[in-house]
């Protein structure tokens, strides 16, 4: 099906999702959750452990694996093509090619989910052995260059293995891998975790840069509330497999309508601070507005 969404700033449209776990007893994962992404955007998922965050992303992705399913709605992909894709519908070799073209997911542990016996030199290389056949042995490794370069790794570590390198660009590969097809969406769910402090930081920078170099759209999942406020351009407040509030960052912060975000607010000390300290970094600037911002909608 085909129609003028390309022409729309709408990247992905969630209508209902409703998604259960169907093991002893029935968990109510995601309850009816609506959102709209817009292309470009940097989305932020907040919530306590629990409350659904994994498992909409997941379900974004049509990575849920049983006891997980969905149970109703809806989640439709608005190619730059024009296309309008029907994830949930997606299987076999369409969904394959969707995951990794439209729509690359990188995980808390990702960095870990590298082969430890194939060099890094040929992990990228197979992504485009089987997603783009016709492309030339040189064009690939031309290719793999400017990946590692983009992350910031340097390209003489092409043929290391993975244990030859620190977390940090273990994760910075993995985000290269993430980006080798170009995807619209990138699905971040605690990315920089397991990493310490100013490698996080220094990551997290180069994600920002990338956004606004590539124009992909970004869904980040973190407990790191602050981290959400400088970094998104939007949040939703997830709880009990709902989404209590979307907003932007800033009126997130300065003027949050549900009890449950000013709690949550509340329990990170650094936020508590004068108003004026809301801060934000990381490439997202009033020379540089995300597109979000700059069509200047709320
Ligand atoms: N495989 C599973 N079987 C049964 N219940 C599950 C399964 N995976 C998750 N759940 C339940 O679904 C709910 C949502 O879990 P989910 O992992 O999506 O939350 P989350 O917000 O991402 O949490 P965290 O921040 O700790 O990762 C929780 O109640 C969880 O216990």
């Amino acid at each position: 099906m085909t129609n003028d969404s390309s022409r729309t700033q709408t990247l992905l449209r969630v209508s209902d999702l409703t998604i259960d776990y169907s093991a002893e007893r029935i968990v109510h994962a995601v309850k009816k959750v609506s959102i709209e992404l817009r292309r470009g955007e940097i989305l932020g998922l907040a919530g306590e452990s629990g409350c659904g965050k994994s498992t909409l992303a997941y379900g974004i992705s049509q990575l849920l694996r049983p006891p997980a399913v969905v149970t109703g709605g809806s989640v439709v992909f608005h190619d730059k093509t024009g296309e309008d894709v029907n994830v949930l519908a997606l299987q076999g070799k369409d969904l394959r090619t969707f995951r990794w073209s439209k729509v690359s997911m990188v995980f808390q542990g990702a960095m870990n989910s590298l082969n430890p016996v194939i060099s890094i030199r040929s992990q990228i290389d197979d992504i485009f052995a089987t997603h783009r056949p016709d492309m030339s042995k040189s064009r690939r490794r031309g290719r793999a260059r400017d990946l590692l370069d983009l992350v910031g790794v340097d390209v003489r570590r092409l043929d290391s293995y993975p244990h030859e390198l620190s977390g940090g660009m273990r994760q910075r590969v993995m985000i290269a891998m993430a980006l080798a097809l170009d995807p619209q969406l990138m699905i971040m769910d605690e990315p920089t975790t397991a990493l310490d402090v100013v490698v996080q930081r220094d990551i997290l920078t180069e994600i920002m840069r990338l956004r606004s170099e590539l124009g992909f759209a970004v869904i980040f999942i973190t407990h790191d509330l602050p981290l959400l406020l400088e970094i998104t351009d939007r949040i939703a407040v997830m709880r009990g497999g709902e989404i209590l509030e979307l907003a932007t960052a800033e009126d997130l912060y300065f003027a949050a309508q549900h009890p449950y975000t000013r709690q949550l607010l509340r329990s990170f000390p650094s936020l508590t601070g004068e108003a004026g300290s809301f801060n934000r970094h990381g490439g997202v600037s009033a020379e540089a507005p995300g597109p979000y911002e700059a069509e200047g909608a709320k």
